[in-house]
This record gives structure tokens, sequence and C-alpha cells, in this order.
């Protein structure tokens, strides 16, 4: 029965695993992360030396069979995890003890608002070499931000759809983990497909492809996942999804520019990334943490959006300026990069958002989806400019 599952179940049959070396097993060694279960799905990482992780594939899959051999379990996502230990710059080799088993030495996944990194210089070449290119797909460009709810992920699939207006194939990645918003932007519900390969066929909406940790994991569960699973669930959902051939793959980043999202704008191989922003000076000071960790880590800031710019009253179609307005635009100008657009506080954006109908689909001629499709097309000549123009290129119509 579910609701008769264990830790200490799956721990006792993950003592059955034989370690890299095969010298003791996977639980004693330390290389278990936490444990996590919800509803028969079973979640969990196993720490290996980076260099290792190809030939160690078969100890993934090993620990995933035992696992979903247990009575109750539905299916056991198990994951790789180069975890380092805190200011290392090399993966740990020597053992631990089993973080389940040691609360206090297993740090909580990093708050979505965590200050700015600190992570020792070189941690973030290393890890680039280690970044490899995803098959198919032409270029991944991250939408970030330094805050939470400065309308990120509004952006980010609005972002996405004006690309796909282009002509562009396109998919969304929801990279925010601790709060998956794709599912309810897109009005999408239920599970991807598993595929032969033990691929997850990405879902579909309005000619996107969009994977979300939102369908595999119930959205008022909490997430307790710690700070090496998110980077590893996020590896998986950008390799273990059938993606296809993409040209752009928009990935919406979690909020904040703390440890975890440094690593992950360090693993997951970025064309760019453009940083969301409202006016005012607080959320700016954000924005400008995450322009920092970008370039820390070497990925080109495509540029910045002002969004909530301009307040548009659907009533007199007035506007004023809630938050201030041009901020980001002198931001932009100060550290020299691109300005974007901006997009402004309307009731449609965030009636056909939270409608599930993002408003670039839902109305396409309105003054706020141009506004989006001028920001992608903006950023799109920004990333062939930074890649030396890779872009398709355009079909000529010779009129007579
Ligand atoms: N331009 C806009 N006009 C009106 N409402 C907006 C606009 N942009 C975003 N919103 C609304 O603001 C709320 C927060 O937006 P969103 O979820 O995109 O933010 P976020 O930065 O991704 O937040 P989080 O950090 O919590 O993931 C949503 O209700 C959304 O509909």
């Amino acid at each position: 029965m579910t609701e008769t599952l264990t830790k200490d179940q799956i721990l006792a049959a993950l003592k059955g695993v034989k370690g890299p070396d095969l010298s003791s097993n996977i639980v004693s060694l330390g290389l278990v992360s936490e444990v996590v279960i919800n509803k028969g799905k079973v979640y969990f990482a196993i720490s290996v030396d980076p260099a290792r992780a190809a030939e160690l594939e078969g100890l993934r899959k090993a620990a995933a069979t035992v696992v979903e051999g247990l009575p109750g379990v539905a299916s056991a996502t198990v994951t790789l995890t180069a975890d380092r230990e805190p200011g290392s710059t090399a993966p740990t080799s020597s053992p631990r003890p089993a973080r389940s088993e040691t609360p206090q030495a297993a740090p909580e996944a990093p708050s979505p608002k965590t200050p700015a990194n600190t992570a020792p210089p070189g941690r973030a070449g290393q890890a680039r070499q280690t970044a490899g290119g995803i098959p198919g797909i032409r270029r991944i460009v991250a939408v970030a931000s330094g805050k939470g709810g400065v309308g990120k992920s509004t952006t980010a699939v609005n972002f996405a759809l004006a690309l796909k207006d282009q002509g562009l194939k396109v998919g969304i990645l929801d990279a925010d983990i601790y709060g998956p918003s794709m599912p309810r932007l897109l009005g999408l519900s239920g599970q991807p497909q598993q595929l032969a390969g033990n691929k997850l066929d990405p879902m579909r909406q309005y000619g996107l492809k969009v994977m979300s940790m939102g369908f595999l994991v119930d959205e008022d569960t909490p997430m307790i996942w710690r700070g090496p699973m998110v980077i590893s669930a996020i590896s998986q959902m950008l390799k273990d999804v059938a993606w296809g051939e993409l040209d752009v793959l928009v990935v919406d980043m979690p909020p904040g520019t703390g440890d975890a999202q440094l690593t992950m704008a360090q693993q997951v191989p970025l064309a760019g990334a453009v940083i969301v922003s409202t006016p005012q000076d607080l959320a700016l000071i954000d924005a400008r943490k995450g322009l920092n960790m970008f370039q820390k880590v070497n990925v080109p800031v495509l540029g910045i959006v002002e969004n909530m710019s301009t307040f548009l009253c659907p009533h007199c179609g007035g506007r004023s300026d809630i938050f201030g307005h041009g901020g980001a635009k002198e931001e932009a100008a100060k550290l020299g990069v691109p300005f974007l657009g901006e997009v402004p506080l309307t009731l449609a954006v965030r009636e056909t958002s939270d409608g599930g109908k993002p408003i670039v689909v839902s109305d396409p001629d309105s003054d706020v989806a141009k506004a989006y499709r001028q920001i992608a097309e903006t950023a799109w000549a920004e990333i062939d400019s930074a890649s030396g123009g890779a872009r398709p290129a355009p079909k000529i119509v010779m009129e007579s």
C-alpha cells in the first residue's frame, strides 16, 4: 500500500545496491540523498564523481529497479548528482554519512530568495566545462529574475509564444521547481507519457513543447528538494525529455540568485539570459544580482525586460506609473546590457495568464502581445549576434 511506504524501506532496499567501486552499498557509503515519497512516487539522488557519471548510469538504473520492485512504489526518479561540499572545488569523493540519517548535515534547498551567491572563483569555469549541449536543441535561453513575484513566469511563457510566432520551434522548461507555474499558465494538466528508452514525451500547448515539475509532483506538495536534487531534477528534465528538434528552449528559472540558481546557470548550456524586473529600486538591485550571476558564469545577458511598467486602466485607457517607470531601461543603460522592452501592468495579462491562455495567444493583436513579440525579436537578434548568426535563413518571397 502506498500509505505504508517508508523511507526506511527504501533505504533498506538500496542497501542491496553496491557503490561505484563495489566496496560497499550506496547507503552505507552515504551516497543517497534525502528520499522524497509522494503518492507512491519516489525521488532521490545518488552522489557520484561527475567524471564517472556516464559509466555509472548502470548504478542509477539498478537503484531505480530495486526501488520500483518494492510494493507500493509507482515509480522511482533517480538522478546522479555531482554534489560538492560547500567551498570545495572538487567533487566529494570521500564517503559521508547518509544525508537522510543526518538531517543537520544536509542543507535545506536554498530559499528562492537567498542572497547573492558567494561561490568561490574557479567553480564556475570548472562546471561550464562539463555542461554539454542537448542533442536537437539549438539554443537554451533562461528567463530569470533577482526576486520572486515580478512576473518572470508570465514573461517567460509569452516570450516563448512570441518566439514561436516568429516561426521558431520552441519548448519551455519550467525550472522553477519550488513553485512550478507552467501547468497553470498554459492551462495544462495530466502527466507526460513515458516513451520507449525511458524518455518523457513533453506536453504540448499552443504550439509549444512543455515540461514542468508541476506535471510530475502535485502543486500542493511541499518542495523539500535538497539543493543537489534540484539541479539533478532539472538536468533530468533537460536530458530525459524527448524534446525533438527545437530552435530554442526557454527555461523559466527559479527566482533568486542563490546557489541553486548559480549552479543551474553553470550546468545548463545557456545561450543567454533574459532578466525580468519591475521598475522599483529594490527589484532592480535584485535584477543586478541576477545579471552578475550570469556574468560570473560567462552566460551572455541578452537584456532586461521591465514588467508591470505602466498601469493601463482597462476602463478609461489611462496610464499611471504605479511602480515608477523606466527604471529598468536606465539600469540596463548603466550596466551596458540591452533593454529588451517594457510590458505594462494590465488586467488582461493577469487574467489571461492565470486563466491558462497567455495574452500572446488569447489576444495576439493587443498592444501587450505586440510588446512581447518586440521583446522576443530583440532578444533573438541578440542571441544571433552572440552566437555568430546561426538563425535559419529567412524565406525570401519575390513579388512580381
Ligand atoms: N504585466 C503584468 N500585468 C498584470 N499582471 C501581471 C503582469 N505580469 C505578471 N502579472 C501577474 O503577477 C503575478 C505573478 O506573476 P508570475 O507568476 O509570472 O511571477 P513570477 O516572478 O514568476 O513569480 P514567482 O517568483 O512566484 O514564480 C501573476 O498573477 C501574474 O498574472
